[in-house]
């Protein structure tokens, strides 16, 4: 006999409302008074139960093993499809599978290893930008620096000179999205108030310039190995087919949208660690000196990084900047003991699973030595999940990886990032897990 999942631990909740006050006050709170309960609980979105995921065997049974029970949550796909169509984050079933497959082949290492000197070079240009004594918002420059690379790598676009409207563009709907996320009170979409007059705008300026570039690429082929190419040669070996420039589009803007914001608060929650524990970002500094020396570290030299690597996962332990993923059943199915019944919604979170001092010794610390060869096997499996689980993970985890490695190697080897006095910064938790406004940093030049 299972029991009835609504009946987990909850917190306490008002007529109506359930638990959608303290959900928007404090998002990071809220989780973790929710994890307090142990493995798994309840919240009321209104009316509505959401069953919490804290737990490393309940991710997998969520994620993996009833992957074909749940699908994304209504949220994700209502106020995502205007911009993202049916590309690989807001679709489901069969379409994803076969979208899934066409697109993984442009995430090769041979793939990747061609976008890292795109990184290289940009992230070896910021650098050079910021002088000695320089205050910077290093969260606007992470930013723009993974913006620029994913506007490369995806169709040879240096968004510096295809004018920042492009950046701008994403921006805004980046900001409605979020706005969408943290707002009690839903305005439908196609009502004509301005902040949709805006976000219209902008989906329609990304959408001229990218159907502009599919356009040129399928009239003048080039030798050019951008994501752009990749895709569209990309088919399906079953039937022979090719994606229609609308698949194209929804997956490209999928990738700039899914690829940026991610990867720049990944790398701006890992400075602001490091200018709290300035002897790591030392370490990182001799490391890439005794082995790189003082030319730019390229992709060849990653595998000789293993601390400056080590840093950038610990850093996405505490600030996973997925830290909660969305799911719903599309069928009733048995988790464990529990009975989910059809359209239950889940929400599994990286945030308090990464934090569990049973997972990890001392979670609250920032100790990249966890992540060393004799320590790393002994984190329990599917504790550490920044990339999420099963065939929904993420797609641009090895690329994501591999840039967040080279911009810190790069970087650090060149400076140290110290915090500006007098500044009070806090996360501000909406899709992804973004600091509140700026983070000044001053550079000390080496
Ligand atoms: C540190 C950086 C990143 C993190 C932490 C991250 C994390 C995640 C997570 C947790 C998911 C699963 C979301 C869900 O199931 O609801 C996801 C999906 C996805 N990510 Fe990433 N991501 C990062 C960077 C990237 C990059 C660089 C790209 C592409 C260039 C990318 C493309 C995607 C795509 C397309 C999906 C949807 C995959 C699917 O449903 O088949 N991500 N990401």
């Amino acid at each position: 006999m299972s029991n009835d999942i609504r009946a987990l631990p909850s917190l306490p909740q008002f007529p109506f409302l359930g638990n959608i006050l303290s959900f928007r006050q404090d998002r990071l709170k809220f989780l973790r008074d929710l994890g307090s309960h142990g493995d798994l609980g309840v919240f009321y979105l209104g009316s509505y139960p959401v069953v919490f995921i804290n737990s490393a065997e309940y991710a997998h049974g969520i994620l993996v093993q009833h992957a074909q029970s749940v699908e994304k949550s209504l949220m994700l796909r209502k106020y995502m499809r205007p911009l993202l169509g049916n590309g690989l984050l807001t679709s489901e079933n069969s379409f994803h599978r076969r979208q899934r497959k066409l697109v993984a082949p442009a995430f090769q290492h041979r793939h990747i290893a061609n976008y890292a000197n795109t990184i290289s070079a940009y992230t070896d240009e910021t650098q050079a930008r910021w002088h000695q004594g320089q205050r910077i918002d290093i969260a606007q420059e992470m930013m723009r620096l993974t913006l620029r690379v994913m506007s490369q790598t995806l169709f040879s676009t240096d968004i510096n000179t295809e004018a920042d409207a492009l950046g701008r563009a994403l921006t805004t709907v980046l900001n409605y999205s979020n706005s969408v996320a943290n707002t009690l009170i839903h305005i439908p979409y196609h009502w004509p108030i301005p902040q949709h007059k805006r976000v219209h705008a902008a989906i329609a300026q990304l959408d001229t310039t990218i159907q502009r570039l599919i356009h040129e690429r399928r009239t003048q082929p080039t030798s050019t190995n951008d994501l752009l190419s990749v895709l569209l040669q990309a088919h399906d070996d079953d039937d022979g087919s090719f994606m229609t420039d609308t698949q194209v589009r929804d997956e490209l803007m999928t990738l700039f949208l899914a690829g940026h914001e991610t990867t720049a608060n990944a790398l701006t929650w890992t400075w602001y660690l490091l200018a709290h524990h300035p002897h790591i970002a030392t370490k990182i500094k001799d490391e890439v000196d005794s082995t790189v020396g003082t030319r730019l570290p390229t992709m060849d030299d990653l595998s000789k990084l293993p601390y400056t690597l080590q840093v950038f996962k610990e850093s996405l332990r505490l600030y996973p900047p997925v830290y909660m993923i969305a799911r719903k059943a599309s069928q009733a199915f048995e988790l464990g003991s529990y009975h989910v019944p059809e359209g239950m919604a889940f929400v599994v979170s990286p945030y308090t699973i990464h934090r569990r001092a049973d997972y990890f010794d001392h979670p609250e610390d920032f100790n990249p030595d966890r992540f060393d060869t004799s320590h790393e096997a002994s984190i329990p499996k599917n504790a550490y999940i920044p990339f999420s689980l099963g065939p929904r993970n993420c797609i641009g985890n090895h690329f994501a990886m591999m840039e967040g490695h080279l911009m810190l190697a790069i970087i650090a080897q060149r400076m140290r990032l110290l915090l500006a006095p007098n500044q009070r910064i806090v996360p501000d938790p909406s899709i992804t897990l973004r600091p509140k406004g700026a983070i000044h940093m001053i550079v000390e030049r080496f």
